[in-house]
């Protein structure tokens, strides 16, 4: 069986007396794609956040059994004065790779995620949305993490480039064993492409009922 990258056992958080997620179970296996859905201001941020360690749990437990993540968001945030070759081997910088086999890392990455030799050397501004958003995926693959998350990475994307980025995602995830989480607002995206699917209550109207 494969190990448990991330789970989630009646994993529940509030900010302050406002409770946002309410006993969560979820388990994230190696090279598995987990969807996680729900509407706006239910909580996929904040559970993004306890999955990295940036917060913890009000009640619950949280397992993180993964050694390295990354995320990637709607944005791209690259650095506008560096080359999309200069952004990817930037995120080496905290392993002290030497700079030319952080280069070489990069360009292996930005083929692998199917941009063209011609654009390494682009700036940002140079290069279309779903340009930088491959860029802004090299940046995250760049250090091998085996946890993978994806805040609606491509939702400004059109559907079919979307679609498109997302099996490349899927397939480089299988490749190297890597746990994905992806946020979606997309039925049909979460369907077509994750093992599973988290639909995430919205807790706002429940506290609106009452
Ligand atoms: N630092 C914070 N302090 C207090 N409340 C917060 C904080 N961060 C988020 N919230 C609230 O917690 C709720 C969940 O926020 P969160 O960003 O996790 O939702 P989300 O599902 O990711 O939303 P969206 O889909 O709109 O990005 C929201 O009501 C938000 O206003």
């Amino acid at each position: 069986m494969s190990q448990t990258a991330l789970a989630f056992e009646n994993a529940s958080f509030a900010y302050g007396n406002r409770t946002v997620l309410t006993d969560v179970n979820l388990s994230l296996s190696a090279g598995e794609m987990v969807a996680l859905m729900g509407p706006s201001g239910c909580g996929k941020s904040t559970l993004l956040e306890i999955a990295v360690g940036l917060r913890d749990p009000s009640s619950g437990h949280v397992t993180r059994n993964y050694r390295r993540a990354a995320i990637m968001f709607q944005d791209a945030r690259l650095l506008p004065w560096r080359t999309a070759q200069e952004n990817v081997a930037f995120a080496l910088k905290v392993d002290h790779i030497p700079i030319s086999q952080a280069q070489q890392q990069a360009e292996e990455i930005l083929a692998a995620v199917e941009l063209s030799p011609d654009h390494f050397r682009c700036f940002p501004r140079q290069l279309s949305g779903g340009m930088r958003q491959r860029v802004a995926l090299a940046r995250a693959l760049v250090i091998k993490p085996d946890l993978l998350l994806l805040d609606e990475p491509f939702s400004a994307l059109d559907r079919d480039l979307a679609e498109q980025m997302l099996w490349l995602v899927k397939k480089l995830a299988r490749e190297q064993s890597m746990s994905v989480l992806l946020v979606t607002h997309d039925r049909q995206e979460a369907e077509g492409l994750a093992d599973k699917t988290l639909l995430l209550p919205d807790l706002s109207s429940v506290r609106c009922a009452l």
